[in-house]
């Protein structure tokens, strides 16, 4: 089908599981037998690559793939020709510098002549010269951290998320090059019909983000502490309101954004609401 999708994801790693469940949320479902490095959606037209995450953006760049889901550290470190659509919000870490914990670091200048162990190169490059810093690179493909252990450097640059593959090889974490998370990226030139099912997509990985980012809250209240707690639970439009059975008292409906969640309903309550309910939304189209 001319506006069937060609999406890569990792094969398996750090990305594909949440990678996967993002497309499971979305309603797409995947026919794919255990071990195969292609698949197809039964009720959207998208088809699935299992890739190495690092030959990623190269095949979305080729057209190979339409569609990828990336680390930005490694979409950055591969400097490919592709559009990022959307950041996908999973998969966040850092790419970092890290030395050795007994070493009294001050700043990126101490690493002049030094030599740095790094599986990003060209990021770790650039920073290097913006900051005048003369070092070498060593590029090693992974475990970089064992790489001041055992000689190899003095520093390392690689992906930092709870601190503890530095801690456990007696590393610690000096200077944050970038911050990263799981992208969607896009070949430039999509025909039009493979950007209508672009689209498509954006629009149910929006509503499930959405739907992720507030809480689905109910109440009771009685009816003269309304004024009040509309005013606190603004809702998409305004809060649906109910009368209960009980003389005098209503149920109110509405959505709260789940980063205020605890300041509001501390605000509910002093303003009289009472039995509040909370759920997650699965899907939210503003
Ligand atoms: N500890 C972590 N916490 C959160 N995100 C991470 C972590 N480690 C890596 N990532 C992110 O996930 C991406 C994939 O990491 P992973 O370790 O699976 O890559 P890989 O070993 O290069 O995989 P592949 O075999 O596909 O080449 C990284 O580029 C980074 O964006
Ligand atoms: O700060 P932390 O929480 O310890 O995470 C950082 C580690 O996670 C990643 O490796 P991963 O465990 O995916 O193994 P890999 O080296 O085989 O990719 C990354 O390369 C770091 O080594
Ligand atoms: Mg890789």
């Amino acid at each position: 089908m001319i506006n069937t999708l060609k999406i890569a994801i990792q094969k398996s790693g750090r990305l594909s599981e949440d990678s996967l469940k993002l497309i499971k949320e979305c309603g797409i479902k995947l026919n794919n037998g255990k071990g195969k490095l292609k698949a197809t959606a039964d009720n959207f037209p998208l088809e699935f690559l299992f890739l190495r995450d690092d030959d990623i953006p190269g095949y979305v760049e080729d057209g190979v793939a339409d569609l990828g889901i990336v680390g930005e550290n490694v979409l950055l470190e591969k400097e490919n020709r592709v559009d990022l659509v959307k950041k996908l919000g999973f998969s966040k870490c850092r790419l970092s510098i890290g030395v050795d914990r007994n070493w009294d670091y001050k700043g990126i200048h101490e690493l002049e002549g030094k030599s740095i162990a790094t599986s990003y190169p060209k990021i770790l490059a650039k920073y290097l010269e913006e900051n005048n810093v003369n070092a070498e690179i060593h590029e090693i493909s992974g475990s970089v951290e064992i790489a001041p252990s055992i000689g190899l450097a003095e520093a390392v640059c690689d992906i930092v998320s709870s601190g503890s593959t530095l801690l456990s090889n007696g590393l610690k974490e000096t200077d944050v090059i970038m911050r990263s998370e799981a992208v969607l990226i896009a070949a430039k030139s999509l025909s039009e019909e493979k950007k209508q099912t672009l689209n498509n997509l954006i629009f149910r990985i929006n509503a499930v983000q959405e739907g992720k980012k507030n809480k689905y809250i109910l109440l009771n209240a009685p009816n003269s502490a309304i004024n009040e707690i509309i005013s606190i639970l603004p809702g998409m439009k305004s809060p649906t309101i109910l009368p209960l059975a009980m003389e005098g008292w209503s149920s109110l409906h509405s959505v709260v954004k789940e980063d205020e969640f605890w300041e509001v309903i501390e605000k509910l309550k002093k303003a009289g609401a009472e039995s509040i309910l909370v759920a997650p939304i699965e899907k939210m189209i503003v």
